[in-house]
């Protein structure tokens, strides 16, 4: 059987034309959208990001105000940037991009971000919120996840779902999306025994280590939906996910492509909390 591709491209591209009327609705009351991003140091999967977020915005009609510290910035002084957007009124959204230096304490900095302006959904609060099944702003890459399967009609409910990464940004709020859509969820780590036998019987695997092309064919079932959230650079410099898609290809039945799959969608749910922040002026004014 043939591999069918989940697009994250074309899904992005047709959000985002509803997204931009959403932005023009915005700025005819006179109201801009501003999304504020702060890169400290020179990661390179970082600076992907920072490039595809600054195009994607600007296509919307989306403010964007970019803040680089040198990667020996305090913890303090990183802080008072932080308070001083808590305090403008025209920005809507922070996102600090992760990961940060050593001497910088990451959640410290997370918990500074107020709630209401916290477009990464990062913030304790709104992370609880999303374990309570309330509405907050949330994660953007695995809330774009459940964009993509949900677009592609992809049943979650009662599925056994295998999560390989714990991280706060992806593995940790997926678990909680995909049992909020009463999945049966399985969270595993560096410190997981057997991990084939566990993924083996997954219908959903969701792939966040940050290892290039580590999972292959024999990790998985037949006709499984894998979704691959890696981004890589391999030997040759080429850009390539956690899962060997050569090698799964010839056996599962949805996957994600790297890139071109999961990296387009995170962008796109990021200008969407951006604009659903943006639009809760209107009801505060
Ligand atoms: N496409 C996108 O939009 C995004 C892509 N990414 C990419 O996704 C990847 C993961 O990112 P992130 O979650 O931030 O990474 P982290 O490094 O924060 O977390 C990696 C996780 O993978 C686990 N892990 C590492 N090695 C193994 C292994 N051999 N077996 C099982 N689990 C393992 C770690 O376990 P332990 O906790 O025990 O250390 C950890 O929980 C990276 O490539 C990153 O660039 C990230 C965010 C968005
Ligand atoms: N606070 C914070 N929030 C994040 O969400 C966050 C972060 N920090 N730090 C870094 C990681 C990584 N990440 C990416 C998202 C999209 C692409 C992306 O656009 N990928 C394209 C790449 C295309 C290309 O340029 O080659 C694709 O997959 O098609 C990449 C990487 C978000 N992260």
């Amino acid at each position: 059987m043939n591999v069918n591709l989940i697009d994250g491209k074309k899904v992005s591209k047709e959000l985002q034309i509803k997204l931009k009327k959403r932005v023009s609705s915005l700025r005819q009351k006179g109201i801009l959208p501003k999304l504020a991003v702060i890169l400290v140091g020179n990661n390179a999967a970082s600076k992907v990001y920072v490039r595809n977020k600054q195009i994607t915005a600007e296509k919307l009609g989306i403010e964007t105000l970019n803040i680089n510290f040198d990667k020996n910035i305090s913890e303090n002084e990183l802080i008072k940037k932080i308070d001083e957007l808590n305090n403008d009124a025209t920005v809507d959204g922070i996102l600090v991009q992760l990961p940060l230096p050593k001497q910088i304490d990451e959640s410290k900095v997370t918990q500074r971000i107020l709630p209401n302006k916290d477009v990464d959904g990062f913030h304790p609060v709104n992370m609880g919120k999303l374990f309570t099944n309330e509405i907050g702003p949330q994660p953007c890459t695995p809330r774009g996840i459940m964009e993509l399967l949900k677009y592609y009609n992809l049943e979650i409910s009662g599925k056994n779902v295998v999560i390989i990464g714990r991280s706060n940004i992806v593995g940790r709020p997926m678990a909680a999306f995909m049992l909020n859509e009463d999945a049966t969820v399985t969270i595993t780590h560096s410190k997981t025994k057997n991990l084939k036998k566990i993924t083996r019987q997954a219908d959903i695997v969701i792939v966040a280590i940050g290892k290039a092309e580590f999972i292959d064919a024999t990790y998985l079932k037949d006709d499984a939906i894998v979704i691959d959230v890696g981004m890589n650079r391999n030997k040759a410099g080429k850009l390539v996910g956690d899962v060997n898609q050569t090698s799964v290809s010839k056996k599962v039945k949805y996957l994600t492509p790297v890139p071109g799959g999961v990296g387009p969608m995170t962008i796109t749910m990021l200008m969407q909390q951006t604009i659903e922040l943006a639009e809760k002026r209107i009801n505060n004014e």
